[in-house]
């Protein structure tokens, strides 16, 4: 068995709720494209999103962000990590609910702040006490964060793989999102490059989960935080969800 998927999956939440991390494997499980809107306006910048802030303000940021989102929601199915506040803007919100499915990845202030403490790449942290303010815009957000379709709470105990196989299990509630297709494929019914088999039942057990860490520090001028090779659009194994939207 495989998966179709009819409609792009967002991940939203918290600074450090492991959206990127998550979305990454969770793409990887489904063998669809995986793109972050983080990614997609530092590439199209060629800049940091410090350096984003620095220069042209939070605003520009945020016009960016929704205009990237757009973008990439209107085109085929695939998994969508977007920044932690993307999801605040009501216009995101709509074109979120009207063309694909959104899934709140909930996590609490102390796992936050570990996954976050070491790292300088996010600027609305670059506070004297940016603990505090992580906790402030968690109070802030949450409620918000709360109107999305589907949420999976993120603990501290869960691998980056678990946590995939939990977002997996909960989209096949919503068989209008995630279907379970038989695999046609080979005769020795292994499942293909790129899949996971059915995802939701085994899908965390597939691989060994790989224990992410948290983030390592870094200057701000270091750019892309993420320079591993990415599951994106161009490198993505062959899709599976006959162009159904
Ligand atoms: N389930 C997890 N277990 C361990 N580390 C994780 C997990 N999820 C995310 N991380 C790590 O936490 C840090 C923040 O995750 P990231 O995916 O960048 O969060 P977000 O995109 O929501 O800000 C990264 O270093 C990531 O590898
Ligand atoms: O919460 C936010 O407002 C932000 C979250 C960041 O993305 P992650 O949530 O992926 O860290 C990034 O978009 C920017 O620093 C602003
Ligand atoms: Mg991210």
């Amino acid at each position: 068995m495989t998966e179709i998927l009819h409609k792009t999956v967002v991940l939203v939440g918290m600074m450090g709720a492991g959206k990127t991390a998550i979305g990454t494997e969770l793409a990887r499980l489904l063998g669809v494209p995986f793109v972050d809107s983080d990614d997609e306006i530092v590439r199209a910048a060629n800049m940091s999103i410090p350096e984003i802030f620095a220069r042209d303000g939070e605003a520009f940021f945020r016009l960016k962000e929704a205009q990237v989102i757009a973008r990439l929601l209107s085109g085929p199915p695939g998994i969508l990590s977007v920044g932690g506040g993307a999801f605040l803007s009501a216009e995101t919100r709509t074109r979120i609910t009207g063309l694909g499915i959104s899934v709140w990845l909930r996590a609490d202030l102390e796992l936050l702040w570990t996954r976050v403490r070491q790292k300088t790449s996010r600027p609305l942290l670059r506070t004297a006490n940016p603990r505090q303010t992580l906790g402030e815009l968690l109070a802030e957000r949450d409620p918000i964060y709360a109107l999305a379709d589907l949420t999976v709470d993120a603990r501290a105990e869960y691998s980056i793989a678990e946590m995939a196989g939990q977002v997996c299990a909960a989209l096949l509630s919503r068989p209008d999102v995630v279907q379970s297709a038989p695999y046609a494929g080979g005769t020795d019914g292994s499942a293909p490059a790129g899949t996971a088999g059915r995802a939701g039942s085994g899908a965390a057990k597939a691989q060994p989960p790989p224990r992410g860490e948290p983030d390592r520090p870094q200057t701000p001028s270091a750019g892309n935080e993420r320079a591993a090779p990415r599951n994106t659009t161009a490198g993505a194994p062959a899709r599976r969800n006959g162009g159904a939207k």
